[in-house]
Protein backbone atom coordinates (compact mmCIF):
# COMPACT_ATOMS: atom_id res chain seq x y z
CA UNK A 1 0.00 0.00 0.00
CA UNK A 2 1.35 3.75 -0.79
CA UNK A 3 2.33 5.24 2.40
CA UNK A 4 1.27 8.52 1.10
CA UNK A 5 -1.16 9.66 3.82
CA UNK A 6 -4.38 8.13 3.03
CA UNK A 7 -6.30 11.64 4.17
CA UNK A 8 -9.77 9.72 4.72
CA UNK A 9 -7.86 7.42 7.27
CA UNK A 10 -6.35 9.88 8.79
CA UNK A 11 -9.38 11.89 9.11
CA UNK A 12 -11.24 9.39 10.59
CA UNK A 13 -8.40 8.05 12.50
CA UNK A 14 -8.08 11.41 14.28
CA UNK A 15 -12.02 11.99 14.89
CA UNK A 16 -11.78 11.35 18.76
CA UNK A 17 -8.67 13.13 19.26
CA UNK A 18 -6.96 16.78 18.22
CA UNK A 19 -4.18 17.96 16.65
CA UNK A 20 -2.33 19.78 19.33
CA UNK A 21 0.86 20.53 17.70
CA UNK A 22 2.08 20.07 14.73
CA UNK A 23 5.05 20.89 12.38
CA UNK A 24 6.09 20.49 8.86
CA UNK A 25 9.37 19.82 6.49
CA UNK A 26 8.14 20.75 3.20
CA UNK A 27 10.51 19.46 1.11
CA UNK A 28 11.55 19.31 -2.73
CA UNK A 29 9.42 16.29 -3.41
CA UNK A 30 7.28 15.43 -0.49
CA UNK A 31 5.54 17.42 2.64
CA UNK A 32 6.13 15.40 5.74
CA UNK A 33 4.00 16.06 8.89
CA UNK A 34 4.61 15.41 12.53
CA UNK A 35 1.52 16.23 15.07
CA UNK A 36 0.63 15.86 18.26
CA UNK A 37 -2.44 14.07 19.49
CA UNK A 38 -3.84 14.02 22.61
CA UNK A 39 -5.82 10.91 24.06
CA UNK A 40 -8.00 12.78 25.96
CA UNK A 41 -8.89 16.54 25.72
CA UNK A 42 -9.37 17.26 29.70
CA UNK A 43 -6.18 18.49 31.59
CA UNK A 44 -7.33 16.97 35.41
CA UNK A 45 -5.62 17.62 38.58
CA UNK A 46 -5.56 13.67 39.48
CA UNK A 47 -3.96 12.52 36.37
CA UNK A 48 -1.67 9.73 38.78
CA UNK A 49 -5.16 8.04 39.24
CA UNK A 50 -6.10 8.49 35.63
CA UNK A 51 -2.91 7.44 34.23
CA UNK A 52 -3.22 4.16 35.97
CA UNK A 53 -6.42 3.36 34.81
CA UNK A 54 -6.24 4.55 31.53
CA UNK A 55 -2.29 5.42 30.05
CA UNK A 56 -3.87 8.15 27.83
CA UNK A 57 -4.70 10.97 30.12
CA UNK A 58 -3.67 14.22 30.65
CA UNK A 59 -1.90 14.53 34.39
CA UNK A 60 0.81 16.90 36.14
CA UNK A 61 4.04 15.89 36.53
CA UNK A 62 6.25 15.62 39.65
CA UNK A 63 7.22 19.03 39.45
CA UNK A 64 3.68 20.55 38.69
CA UNK A 65 3.75 20.70 35.01
CA UNK A 66 0.66 20.11 32.92
CA UNK A 67 1.48 16.87 31.19
CA UNK A 68 -0.34 15.71 28.07
CA UNK A 69 -0.29 12.30 27.06
CA UNK A 70 -0.40 11.42 23.40
CA UNK A 71 0.94 9.66 20.22
CA UNK A 72 3.19 11.26 17.58
CA UNK A 73 1.76 10.75 13.84
CA UNK A 74 3.77 11.24 11.05
CA UNK A 75 2.09 11.84 7.54
CA UNK A 76 3.48 12.74 4.17
CA UNK A 77 1.69 13.86 0.69
CA UNK A 78 3.64 15.28 -2.24
CA UNK A 79 4.82 18.58 -2.40
CA UNK A 80 3.61 18.68 -6.38
CA UNK A 81 0.01 17.99 -4.40
CA UNK A 82 0.50 20.69 -1.77
CA UNK A 83 -3.12 21.44 -1.88
CA UNK A 84 -4.12 17.52 -0.43
CA UNK A 85 -1.92 18.58 2.58
CA UNK A 86 -3.70 22.09 3.07
CA UNK A 87 -7.27 20.18 2.54
CA UNK A 88 -6.22 17.48 5.24
CA UNK A 89 -5.11 20.35 7.89
CA UNK A 90 -7.92 22.53 7.47
CA UNK A 91 -10.15 19.58 7.47
CA UNK A 92 -8.41 18.68 11.14
CA UNK A 93 -9.14 20.50 14.07
CA UNK A 94 -6.33 22.47 14.22
CA UNK A 95 -6.82 23.50 17.94
CA UNK A 96 -3.03 24.43 18.04
CA UNK A 97 -2.33 24.70 22.34
CA UNK A 98 1.03 26.34 20.90
CA UNK A 99 -1.14 29.61 19.71
CA UNK A 100 -4.82 29.52 21.86
CA UNK A 101 -3.15 28.46 24.98
CA UNK A 102 -5.94 26.57 25.59
CA UNK A 103 -5.76 23.05 26.71
CA UNK A 104 -8.94 22.17 26.47
CA UNK A 105 -9.09 22.09 22.80
CA UNK A 106 -12.27 24.02 22.01
CA UNK A 107 -10.64 27.45 21.72
CA UNK A 108 -10.60 28.49 17.94
CA UNK A 109 -7.12 29.74 17.01
CA UNK A 110 -8.31 33.15 16.96
CA UNK A 111 -4.99 35.19 17.16
CA UNK A 112 -2.10 34.80 14.92
CA UNK A 113 -1.01 30.76 14.42
CA UNK A 114 2.69 29.74 13.62
CA UNK A 115 3.34 26.05 12.39
CA UNK A 116 6.97 25.27 12.93
CA UNK A 117 8.39 24.01 9.54
CA UNK A 118 11.51 23.96 8.07
CA UNK A 119 12.79 23.08 4.53
CA UNK A 120 12.48 24.64 1.34
CA UNK A 121 9.22 25.15 1.23
CA UNK A 122 8.71 26.53 4.19
CA UNK A 123 9.94 30.01 1.82
CA UNK A 124 8.41 29.03 -0.94
CA UNK A 125 4.77 28.26 0.20
CA UNK A 126 4.79 30.80 3.11
CA UNK A 127 2.22 32.92 1.41
CA UNK A 128 -0.02 30.04 0.31
CA UNK A 129 -0.51 28.76 4.38
CA UNK A 130 -1.43 32.31 4.95
CA UNK A 131 -4.36 32.77 2.44
CA UNK A 132 -5.21 29.10 2.68
CA UNK A 133 -5.02 28.53 5.98
CA UNK A 134 -4.48 31.70 8.17
CA UNK A 135 -1.64 29.91 10.03
CA UNK A 136 2.02 31.71 9.39
CA UNK A 137 5.13 29.32 9.62
CA UNK A 138 7.86 29.90 11.66
CA UNK A 139 10.91 28.51 10.03
CA UNK A 140 13.06 26.78 11.46
CA UNK A 141 16.53 25.72 9.86
CA UNK A 142 16.74 22.63 7.94
CA UNK A 143 20.42 21.07 8.49
CA UNK A 144 19.36 21.68 12.08
CA UNK A 145 16.30 20.03 12.10
CA UNK A 146 17.16 17.15 10.30
CA UNK A 147 20.40 16.88 13.29
CA UNK A 148 17.90 17.46 16.18
CA UNK A 149 15.78 14.95 14.60
CA UNK A 150 18.40 12.13 14.01
CA UNK A 151 19.38 12.88 17.81
CA UNK A 152 16.28 12.26 19.40
CA UNK A 153 15.16 9.22 17.28
CA UNK A 154 18.46 7.39 18.40
CA UNK A 155 18.69 8.60 21.88
CA UNK A 156 15.06 8.16 22.61
CA UNK A 157 13.31 5.70 20.18
CA UNK A 158 13.96 1.99 21.00
CA UNK A 159 14.78 -0.05 17.90
CA UNK A 160 15.27 2.85 15.62
CA UNK A 161 18.94 1.93 14.34
CA UNK A 162 19.52 -1.00 12.72
CA UNK A 163 21.53 -2.58 9.89
CA UNK A 164 20.99 -4.35 6.59
CA UNK A 165 23.06 -6.69 4.54
CA UNK A 166 21.78 -10.02 2.84
CA UNK A 167 18.42 -9.46 3.55
CA UNK A 168 19.28 -9.47 7.70
CA UNK A 169 17.65 -6.54 9.09
CA UNK A 170 19.53 -5.77 12.56
CA UNK A 171 18.74 -3.45 15.16
CA UNK A 172 21.37 -1.27 16.71
CA UNK A 173 21.68 -0.63 20.14
CA UNK A 174 22.31 2.64 20.72
CA UNK A 175 24.27 4.47 23.73
CA UNK A 176 22.98 7.70 24.15
CA UNK A 177 26.13 8.47 25.90
CA UNK A 178 27.94 7.27 22.92
CA UNK A 179 26.35 8.48 19.99
CA UNK A 180 28.85 11.11 18.79
CA UNK A 181 30.72 11.40 16.29
CA UNK A 182 28.83 9.73 13.10
CA UNK A 183 27.99 10.99 9.60
CA UNK A 184 24.46 11.73 8.88
CA UNK A 185 23.07 11.44 5.52
CA UNK A 186 19.98 12.67 4.34
CA UNK A 187 18.56 11.18 0.81
CA UNK A 188 16.08 13.46 0.29
CA UNK A 189 15.67 15.28 -3.61
CA UNK A 190 19.17 16.18 -3.15
CA UNK A 191 21.51 14.50 -0.74
CA UNK A 192 23.34 16.10 2.65
CA UNK A 193 25.80 15.14 4.65
CA UNK A 194 26.47 15.95 8.00
CA UNK A 195 28.47 15.35 10.82
CA UNK A 196 26.86 14.99 13.98
CA UNK A 197 29.52 16.08 17.11
CA UNK A 198 26.60 16.02 19.72
CA UNK A 199 23.14 18.14 20.34
CA UNK A 200 23.22 20.95 17.89
CA UNK A 201 26.94 20.42 17.05
CA UNK A 202 27.19 20.17 13.46
CA UNK A 203 28.73 20.77 9.71
CA UNK A 204 27.20 19.59 6.62
CA UNK A 205 30.08 18.72 5.20
CA UNK A 206 29.02 17.48 1.83
CA UNK A 207 26.50 16.62 -0.83
CA UNK A 208 25.84 15.21 -4.01
CA UNK A 209 22.27 15.98 -6.36
CA UNK A 210 22.36 13.03 -7.71
CA UNK A 211 19.66 12.01 -4.95
CA UNK A 212 16.10 10.53 -5.00
CA UNK A 213 14.90 13.54 -7.00
CA UNK A 214 17.31 12.06 -9.59
CA UNK A 215 16.19 7.94 -8.91
CA UNK A 216 12.31 9.19 -9.69
CA UNK A 217 12.62 11.48 -12.30
CA UNK A 218 15.56 10.18 -14.46
CA UNK A 219 13.21 6.14 -13.65
CA UNK A 220 10.06 8.35 -14.72
CA UNK A 221 11.18 9.68 -17.86
CA UNK A 222 12.85 6.44 -18.86
CA UNK A 223 10.13 3.75 -17.92
CA UNK A 224 7.39 5.80 -17.96
CA UNK A 225 6.23 4.86 -14.38
CA UNK A 226 3.64 6.97 -12.92
CA UNK A 227 4.66 6.88 -9.14
CA UNK A 228 7.27 5.85 -7.52
CA UNK A 229 6.41 3.00 -5.71
CA UNK A 230 5.61 1.44 -9.34
CA UNK A 231 9.39 2.44 -9.85
CA UNK A 232 10.18 0.71 -6.70
CA UNK A 233 8.11 -2.53 -7.33
CA UNK A 234 9.63 -2.68 -10.79
CA UNK A 235 13.47 -2.27 -9.52
CA UNK A 236 12.32 -5.69 -7.21
CA UNK A 237 11.75 -7.91 -10.71
CA UNK A 238 14.75 -6.51 -12.75
CA UNK A 239 18.12 -7.28 -13.56
CA UNK A 240 20.47 -4.57 -13.88
CA UNK A 241 23.15 -6.87 -15.86
CA UNK A 242 21.34 -6.51 -18.69
CA UNK A 243 22.00 -2.40 -18.58
CA UNK A 244 25.52 -1.84 -16.87
CA UNK A 245 28.24 -2.96 -18.24
CA UNK A 246 30.35 -5.78 -16.02
CA UNK A 247 34.02 -5.78 -15.52
CA UNK A 248 33.73 -9.39 -17.57
CA UNK A 249 32.14 -7.45 -19.55
CA UNK A 250 35.21 -5.82 -20.43
CA UNK A 251 37.50 -8.85 -19.59
CA UNK A 252 36.05 -11.88 -21.13
CA UNK A 253 34.60 -12.91 -18.58
CA UNK A 254 36.96 -12.77 -15.67
CA UNK A 255 37.54 -10.83 -12.80
CA UNK A 256 40.48 -8.21 -12.75
CA UNK A 257 41.70 -9.76 -9.46
CA UNK A 258 45.02 -7.65 -9.36
CA UNK A 259 42.93 -4.25 -8.17
CA UNK A 260 40.32 -6.36 -6.80
CA UNK A 261 37.49 -6.23 -9.38
CA UNK A 262 35.15 -9.22 -9.53
CA UNK A 263 34.32 -10.03 -12.69
CA UNK A 264 30.66 -9.25 -11.44
CA UNK A 265 31.54 -5.89 -10.32
CA UNK A 266 29.93 -2.88 -12.42
CA UNK A 267 32.04 -1.27 -14.21
CA UNK A 268 30.09 1.22 -15.76
CA UNK A 269 26.30 2.16 -15.02
CA UNK A 270 24.13 2.12 -18.20
CA UNK A 271 27.40 1.16 -19.87
CA UNK A 272 25.88 -1.78 -22.18
CA UNK A 273 23.17 1.52 -23.33
CA UNK A 274 26.20 2.55 -25.19
CA UNK A 275 27.38 -0.59 -27.27
CA UNK A 276 24.05 -2.37 -27.94
CA UNK A 277 21.81 -0.91 -31.26
CA UNK A 278 19.57 -0.76 -29.13
CA UNK A 279 17.08 1.55 -28.34
CA UNK A 280 15.47 2.53 -24.96
CA UNK A 281 12.12 0.61 -25.93
CA UNK A 282 14.38 -2.46 -26.21
CA UNK A 283 14.76 -2.38 -22.34
CA UNK A 284 12.34 -3.79 -20.03
CA UNK A 285 11.56 -0.90 -17.94
CA UNK A 286 12.68 -3.23 -14.66
CA UNK A 287 15.67 -3.63 -15.91
CA UNK A 288 16.55 -0.10 -16.19
CA UNK A 289 14.68 0.57 -12.51
CA UNK A 290 17.29 -1.94 -11.23
CA UNK A 291 20.09 -0.25 -12.86
CA UNK A 292 18.83 3.11 -12.01
CA UNK A 293 18.41 2.50 -7.97
CA UNK A 294 21.62 0.64 -7.88
CA UNK A 295 23.52 3.68 -9.43
CA UNK A 296 22.24 6.04 -7.56
CA UNK A 297 22.60 4.13 -4.41
CA UNK A 298 26.06 3.01 -4.68
CA UNK A 299 27.06 6.30 -5.64
CA UNK A 300 25.75 7.55 -2.61
CA UNK A 301 27.49 4.87 -0.41
CA UNK A 302 30.53 6.03 -1.96
CA UNK A 303 30.43 9.45 -1.53
CA UNK A 304 29.02 8.76 2.35
CA UNK A 305 32.24 6.10 3.09
CA UNK A 306 34.70 8.41 1.25
CA UNK A 307 33.05 11.61 3.78
CA UNK A 308 33.28 9.19 6.85
CA UNK A 309 37.30 8.18 6.01
CA UNK A 310 37.45 12.34 5.52
CA UNK A 311 36.60 12.60 9.23
CA UNK A 312 37.05 9.09 10.42
CA UNK A 313 34.11 8.39 11.16
CA UNK A 314 33.09 4.95 11.71
CA UNK A 315 29.34 5.11 11.94
CA UNK A 316 27.07 6.65 9.15
CA UNK A 317 23.07 6.60 9.42
CA UNK A 318 21.32 7.04 6.32
CA UNK A 319 17.90 8.85 6.47
CA UNK A 320 15.42 10.69 3.88
CA UNK A 321 12.62 9.14 1.96
CA UNK A 322 14.54 7.47 -0.92
CA UNK A 323 15.47 4.46 1.07
CA UNK A 324 12.00 4.16 2.10
CA UNK A 325 12.82 0.89 4.02
CA UNK A 326 13.40 -0.69 0.43
CA UNK A 327 15.80 -3.36 0.54
CA UNK A 328 17.48 -3.58 -2.47
CA UNK A 329 18.19 0.37 -1.72
CA UNK A 330 19.45 -0.72 1.87
CA UNK A 331 21.48 -3.77 0.80
CA UNK A 332 23.38 -1.53 -2.14
CA UNK A 333 24.02 1.04 0.09
CA UNK A 334 25.21 -1.29 3.13
CA UNK A 335 27.52 -3.21 -0.18
CA UNK A 336 29.18 0.21 -1.32
CA UNK A 337 30.36 1.38 2.09
CA UNK A 338 31.11 -1.97 3.14
CA UNK A 339 33.21 -2.68 -0.01
CA UNK A 340 34.49 1.20 0.23
CA UNK A 341 35.61 0.72 3.43
CA UNK A 342 36.56 -2.60 3.20
CA UNK A 343 34.39 -3.94 6.62
CA UNK A 344 35.68 -0.32 8.58
CA UNK A 345 32.26 1.23 8.32
CA UNK A 346 28.87 0.50 8.71
CA UNK A 347 25.64 1.56 6.91
CA UNK A 348 22.81 2.20 9.42
CA UNK A 349 19.47 3.37 8.74
CA UNK A 350 16.62 4.83 10.31
CA UNK A 351 12.91 3.61 11.11
CA UNK A 352 11.69 6.85 10.42
CA UNK A 353 13.78 7.78 8.29
CA UNK A 354 11.95 10.42 6.29
CA UNK A 355 10.81 12.18 9.53
CA UNK A 356 13.87 14.11 10.91
CA UNK A 357 13.51 17.29 9.56
CA UNK A 358 9.60 17.41 10.41
CA UNK A 359 10.88 16.15 13.90
CA UNK A 360 13.74 18.44 14.54
CA UNK A 361 11.07 21.28 13.70
CA UNK A 362 9.06 19.72 16.07
CA UNK A 363 11.11 19.40 18.79
CA UNK A 364 12.08 22.82 18.39
CA UNK A 365 8.65 24.14 20.63
CA UNK A 366 10.59 23.17 22.91
CA UNK A 367 13.08 26.68 22.60
CA UNK A 368 10.19 28.73 23.26
CA UNK A 369 7.36 28.72 25.82
CA UNK A 370 4.65 28.56 23.62
CA UNK A 371 1.54 29.97 25.87
CA UNK A 372 1.78 27.82 28.31
CA UNK A 373 2.60 24.43 26.89
CA UNK A 374 6.68 23.02 26.00
CA UNK A 375 7.64 19.70 24.45
CA UNK A 376 9.75 19.10 27.27
CA UNK A 377 11.39 15.42 26.67
CA UNK A 378 10.43 12.20 25.38
CA UNK A 379 12.45 8.76 25.55
CA UNK A 380 11.41 5.27 26.28
CA UNK A 381 8.52 4.45 27.87
CA UNK A 382 10.35 0.88 29.15
CA UNK A 383 13.34 1.63 30.16
CA UNK A 384 15.05 -1.50 28.04
CA UNK A 385 18.22 -0.67 28.34
CA UNK A 386 20.51 0.80 30.85
CA UNK A 387 21.67 3.36 28.62
CA UNK A 388 18.14 4.74 28.37
CA UNK A 389 18.65 7.80 30.45
CA UNK A 390 15.75 8.74 32.56
CA UNK A 391 12.59 6.78 33.93
CA UNK A 392 9.55 8.81 34.37
CA UNK A 393 9.24 10.06 31.20
CA UNK A 394 7.31 8.37 28.48
CA UNK A 395 7.66 7.89 25.06
CA UNK A 396 7.57 4.37 23.35
CA UNK A 397 7.55 3.26 19.74
CA UNK A 398 4.45 1.66 19.40
CA UNK A 399 4.90 -1.84 19.04
CA UNK A 400 1.17 -2.24 16.58
CA UNK A 401 2.64 1.03 15.07
CA UNK A 402 1.03 1.28 11.65
CA UNK A 403 3.66 2.21 8.39
CA UNK A 404 4.07 5.52 9.43
CA UNK A 405 4.93 4.50 13.23
CA UNK A 406 3.29 6.51 15.45
CA UNK A 407 5.16 7.16 18.94
CA UNK A 408 3.18 7.49 22.43
CA UNK A 409 4.48 10.09 24.22
CA UNK A 410 3.94 12.91 26.83
CA UNK A 411 4.04 16.66 26.58
CA UNK A 412 5.22 18.71 29.59
CA UNK A 413 4.19 22.20 30.00
CA UNK A 414 5.86 24.74 31.68
N1 LIG B 1 5.53 8.72 -2.74
C1 LIG B 1 6.64 9.32 -3.14
N2 LIG B 1 6.59 10.27 -4.08
C2 LIG B 1 7.70 10.87 -4.50
N3 LIG B 1 8.93 10.55 -4.06
C3 LIG B 1 9.06 9.61 -3.14
C4 LIG B 1 7.92 8.97 -2.62
N4 LIG B 1 8.34 8.11 -1.69
C5 LIG B 1 9.66 8.20 -1.63
N5 LIG B 1 10.12 9.09 -2.51
C6 LIG B 1 11.56 9.39 -2.69
O1 LIG B 1 11.91 10.23 -1.64
C7 LIG B 1 12.55 11.41 -2.15
C8 LIG B 1 12.20 12.57 -1.26
O2 LIG B 1 12.70 12.32 0.02
P1 LIG B 1 12.50 13.37 1.18
O3 LIG B 1 13.36 12.92 2.31
O4 LIG B 1 11.07 13.56 1.45
O5 LIG B 1 13.14 14.66 0.54
P2 LIG B 1 12.58 16.12 0.23
O6 LIG B 1 12.68 16.79 1.58
O7 LIG B 1 13.54 16.66 -0.76
O8 LIG B 1 11.19 16.03 -0.27
C9 LIG B 1 12.05 11.52 -3.56
O9 LIG B 1 12.94 12.26 -4.36
C10 LIG B 1 11.94 10.08 -3.99
O10 LIG B 1 13.17 9.58 -4.36
C1 LIG C 1 19.26 21.70 -1.15
C2 LIG C 1 18.93 20.55 -0.22
C3 LIG C 1 19.55 20.78 1.14
C4 LIG C 1 17.40 20.52 -0.06
O1 LIG C 1 16.99 19.40 0.73
P1 LIG C 1 15.96 18.29 0.18
O2 LIG C 1 14.66 18.98 -0.14
O3 LIG C 1 16.55 17.64 -1.05
O4 LIG C 1 15.79 17.29 1.29
C5 LIG C 1 19.40 19.19 -0.81
O5 LIG C 1 18.71 18.93 -1.98
C6 LIG C 1 20.89 19.07 -1.06
O6 LIG C 1 21.67 19.03 -0.16
N1 LIG C 1 21.28 18.95 -2.36
C7 LIG C 1 22.66 18.67 -2.76
C8 LIG C 1 23.33 19.95 -3.16
C9 LIG C 1 24.81 19.72 -3.27
O7 LIG C 1 25.48 19.65 -2.23
O8 LIG C 1 25.30 19.56 -4.37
Amino acid sequence: MDRLADVSNLRSSQSQTQISHLALDIGGSLIKLVYFCRYDDSCRDDGDELRSQNDSLCSKSDNSQPVLEGRLHFAKFETSKINDCLDFLHSMKLCLDVNSGSHDGTAPPSNKIFIKATGGGAYKFADLFKEKLGVSLDKEDEMECLVTGANFLLKAVHQEAFTYLDGQKEFVQIDPNDLYPYLLVNIGSGVSMIKVDGDGKFERVSGTSLGGGTFWGLGRLLTKCKNFDELLELSHRGNNRIVDMLVGDIYGGTDYAKIGLSSTTIASSFGKAISDSKELEDYEPEDVSRSLLRMISNNIGQISYLNALRFGLKRIFFAGFFIRGHAYTMDTISVAVNFWSKGEAKAMFLRHEGFLGALGAFMSYEKQCLDGLTVHKMQQKFPISASSAGDNIYCSLNSNSDENGSIECTVYGT
